[in-house]
C-alpha cells in the first residue's frame, strides 16, 4: 500500500496473508476470508504456483514478524482459478482457496460479506489493505497498511487506460493526483467497502500501471459480478 497508515489489531479480521514455501517462505499475496473454509484471492497470485501443498495461509495477524514456527497456519486443500482467467489485465482475476480444515471465527479472524449487484454506487467509504510494497520499487511491509480510497467510474477509468479494455467485471479506485494506491504484494487482498454499517468485499486487488502514479488508478476484480461463480464453486 502506497500512502497508507498502520492498521490496528482486529480492524480488518477478514484479511489474510498468503505465503508460499519453496526453498524459503515469504508473503506473496493478500486474501479475504469469505466463509469458514474458503479464502478469496486473485488468480494471478497462483500463476506458476498451482500446487496446493506449497501454500500457507496466515489469519488474525497484524505484523508479518508475528509469524513464527508456532503461529496458527492453514494449508490449502484445493485451488479453484476462474476458467476465463489469462492475465490480470484482461480480467477474471479471481481464485478460491479451500482450507485444509474449517476455521473457528474470532475477533481476529472472521468473514466479510459478499456484495450484491448494484451496491457499488451505494458504498459510503472504501479501504484497501495489505502488506504489499509502499512504493513501486519496494518490498513487503511488516505491519498491515490501510488506505481510504474513492471508487471511480469505469468510464473515467477507461480514459486513464487507453491501451486496455476496462470491463464491467473490473472496478477502479484511486486519486487523480496519485500518491495513494495498492501495489505489488497487496494483490488478492480486499477492497473493503462499508454500507449501512456492514463491510462488503467490493473488490480484489488486481493490477495497475506502476503504483500510485497520477491518473493511473488501481484496478480491482468487481466481486459483485462473480457472486454466482463464488456460490457455485463453494457450495
Ligand atoms: C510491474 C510492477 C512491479 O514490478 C512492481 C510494482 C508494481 C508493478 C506494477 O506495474 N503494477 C502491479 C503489479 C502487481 C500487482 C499490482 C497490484 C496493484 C497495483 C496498483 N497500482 N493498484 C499495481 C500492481
Amino acid at each position: 500500500i502506497v500512502g497508507g497508515v498502520n492498521a490496528s489489531v482486529a480492524e480488518w479480521p477478514w484479511q489474510v496473508s498468503l505465503h508460499v514455501k519453496l526453498s524459503t517462505q515469504s508473503h506473496l499475496c493478500g486474501g479475504s476470508i469469505i466463509s469458514n473454509q474458503w479464502i478469496l484471492t486473485a488468480a494471478h497470485c497462483t500463476d506458476d504456483l498451482v500446487f496446493p501443498e506449497i501454500w500457507r495461509i496466515y489469519t488474525g495477524i497484524l505484523r508479518q514478524s508475528e509469524i513464527k514456527q508456532d503461529t496458527s497456519v492453514f494449508k490449502v486443500k484445493e485451488i479453484i482459478v476462474h476458467s476465463k482467467y489469462r492475465i490480470s489485465e484482461t480480467g477474471y482475476d479471481i481464485a478460491l482457496l479451500r482450507l485444509d480444515r474449517p476455521m473457528n471465527f474470532s475477533d481476529l479472524q472472521q468473514p466479510l460479506c459478499l456484495p450484491t449487484e448494484g451496491m457499488n454506487t451505494k458504498y459510503t467509504e472504501c479501504w484497501v489493505t495489505g502488506w504489499g510494497y509502499t512504493k513501486e520499487r519496494g518490498q513487503v511491509h511488516d505491519t498491515l497498511q490501510k488506505l481510504k480510497i474513492p471508487l471511480i467510474s469505469n468510464q473515467e477509468c477507461q480514459t486513464r487506460y487507453q491501451n486496455h479494455r476496462i470491463t464491467d467485471k473490473m472496478l477502479c479506485a484511486g486519486y487523480t493526483e496519485g500518491g495513494k494506491d495498492a501495489c505489488k504484494g497487496d494483490s488478492g487482498g480486499p477492497l473493503s467497502c462499508k454500507y449501512q454499517n456492514k463491510w462488503y468485499l467490493a473488490g480484489i486487488t488486481s493490477w495497475g500501471e506502476g503504483c500510485a502514479r497520477p491518473e493511473q488508478p488501481g484496478v480491482y476484480t468487481n466481486v459483485a459480478e462473480f457472486k454466482d461463480w463464488i456460490l457455485e464453486k463453494t457450495s
